[in-house]
């Protein structure tokens, strides 16, 4: 099995076999706590007209998504885990998400074989799928901040799912303390807590928590619908 490490918008645009998009602040950590939350369907979209569109044809979708990190327009819910855990009408929904670095991660891996998404929270069971698949290439691309600059928790991430495949020891115990001060600084802002709270920091960073993958089915375009595989 070859694997390969990529970075930001670049990195999906060139990404081979079985490709994971990885963003653990905030993307692809919310999209685990909404199928923990019960969420029927998430489809996944590259812009916010694409998301409104849909919304349009179908007023019953729930908007999930940010820009900068902050909440959007007539979207229900920002990018945020800590919300989503604490949303009452999610249970049974369909879900329409895009965000500024991860979602624009999958709808830019053309040439990906399968795409699946990438976060701390459920890690190891990408591990164990990826090992099960058995691809030959296999693509780990940390998205960064917008797609466009490096952000240390994706890197890092994509170094512990590498670790766990290769059966490498990687040490979790820092790993808080140095990114509070290296990606985690905006969740401790007092003037954005209603888009990025603080809890959000420790919820993506809850090592291990699902035991499911998810995967980016492509409907069209800019949109994929985001498959729960159990482990
Ligand atoms: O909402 C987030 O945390 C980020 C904002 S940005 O990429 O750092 O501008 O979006 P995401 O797509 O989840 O990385």
């Amino acid at each position: 099995m070859e694997i390969k490490i990529l970075n930001l918008l670049e990195g999906a645009k060139h990404a081979e076999g079985l490709t994971v998009i990885i963003d653990v602040f905030r993307a692809f950590s919310v999209e685990c706590y909404l199928y923990q939350q019960g969420v029927k369907n998430i489809y996944t979209v590259g812009t916010i007209e694409k998301a409104q569109q849909l919304k349009l044809e179908h007023p019953e979708y729930i908007l999930v998504g940010e820009r900068d990190g902050l909440l959007l327009d007539g979207f229900e819910y920002g990018n945020s885990p800590y919300f989503i855990n604490e949303a009452e009408d999610i249970k049974g929904s369909t879900v329409v998400h895009t965000t500024s670095a991860g979602t624009r991660g999958i709808v830019n891996a053309k040439n990906a074989t399968e795409i699946i998404t990438g976060s701390f929270v459920n890690a190891k069971a990408i591990a164990k799928y990826i090992l099960h698949e058995q691809p030959e290439k296999v693509s780990l691309v940390a998205m960064g901040n917008g797609g466009s600059y490096e952000a240390k928790e994706d890197v890092l991430c994509a170094d512990y799912i590498k670790s766990l495949l290769l059966n490498k020891d990687f040490d979790l115990s820092s790993l808080k303390d140095k990114l509070l001060n290296n990606g985690g600084e905006r969740f401790h802002q007092v003037d954005t807590q209603d888009s990025q709270p603080k809890e959000d920091f420790h919820l993506c960073l809850d090592y291990d928590k699902f035991d499911f993958v998810i995967r980016a089915d492509k409907v069209e375009d800019d949109l994929y619908k985001m498959i729960l595989i159990n482990q």
